[in-house]
């Protein structure tokens, strides 16, 4: 079943048709399945991270439309669109955006709490999470005193506790050495095969792409082509190194 629809997206910086404008998508089509992994990639300023604000409900699109299962993001302001973003999407960053000042388990919980849970509903739910992603031992440290990957854990444990209908990932292993973006991946392939969470990712990384099913390549703001995985992931990986590298990423980005 289909839960991301994106139809016609344009998206311009600036006044479109006056000099200075920028346009950065172009009539971006995409269709994502309910329970795909799905990685878009594509060289520095190709639109990557205007087409996931877009998605994600972050900015607005200057044309086109994003329907999240059957609910067209336009149709939604204000207060019903914070509310939508709060309850239906989750969001992991690059740099993890945990608070400094709030335990692991307070990080967790605080989408919970925004959405006034029960205390005994949290707790649960914090211990389930923890439990899958193996931080049960730092649920009371701050983020400070923890690793990268152990942050990184936490906060896909946020963006989970309120069983999302998809959640979205800038740059997932940006700042983790490999073992702890093999670490953040493995999670994240969890998350879509055990719990059926739909994870849509930016990414430069090919090693991240090559745990998703699906790869968007795009280049200049538009959908340049898209690769899927038919066998196993170092077959993919190596699929996609071709692609990237012929879309215009360089060496370090590999
Ligand atoms: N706020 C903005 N105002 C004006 N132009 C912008 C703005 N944000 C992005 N752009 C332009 O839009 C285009 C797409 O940028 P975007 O950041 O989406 O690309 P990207 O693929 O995510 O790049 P990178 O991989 O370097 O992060 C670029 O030409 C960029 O300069």
């Amino acid at each position: 079943m289909n839960i991301l629809e994106v139809r016609n997206v344009v998206k311009v910086y600036g006044e479109p048709h006056v000099d200075g404008a920028t346009t950065a998508l172009n009539n971006i089509e995409l269709s994502v399945d309910e329970g795909e992994f799905i990685a878009i990639m594509g060289p520095s300023g190709s639109g990557k991270t205007t087409l996931l604000n877009i998605l994600s409900g972050i900015d607005k699109p200057t044309s086109g439309e994003i329907v999240i299962r059957g609910q067209n993001l336009n149709d939604m302001k204000g207060d019903a669109l914070g509310q939508f973003r709060r309850t239906s999407l989750g969001y992991i960053f690059q740099d993890f955006n945990l608070l400094e000042s709030l335990t692991v388990k307070e990080n967790i919980m605080l989408p919970m709490i925004l959405e006034k849970k029960k205390s005994a509903e949290m707790e649960e739910k914090v211990q389930y999470l923890a439990k899958l992603f193996q931080i049960e031992s730092i649920l009371n440290k701050y983020p400070y005193n923890v690793s990268g990957g152990q942050q990184q854990r936490a906060a896909v444990s946020r963006a989970l506790v309120n069983e999302p209908q998809i959640i979205f990932a800038d740059e997932p292993t940006g700042n983790l050495d490999s073992k702890s973006s093999t670490a953040i991946m493995e999670c994240l392939e969890r998350v879509v095969q055990e719990l059926s969470t739909t994870v849509l990712l930016v990414t430069h990384d090919v090693f991240a792409a090559s745990y998703c099913h699906r790869v968007v390549f795009i280049r200049d703001g538009t959908v340049h082509s898209s690769i899927e995985k038919k066998s196993d992931r170092k077959q993919f990986f190596n699929e996609i190194m071709v692609h990237h590298a012929l879309l215009g990423g360089s060496h370090h980005d590999i």
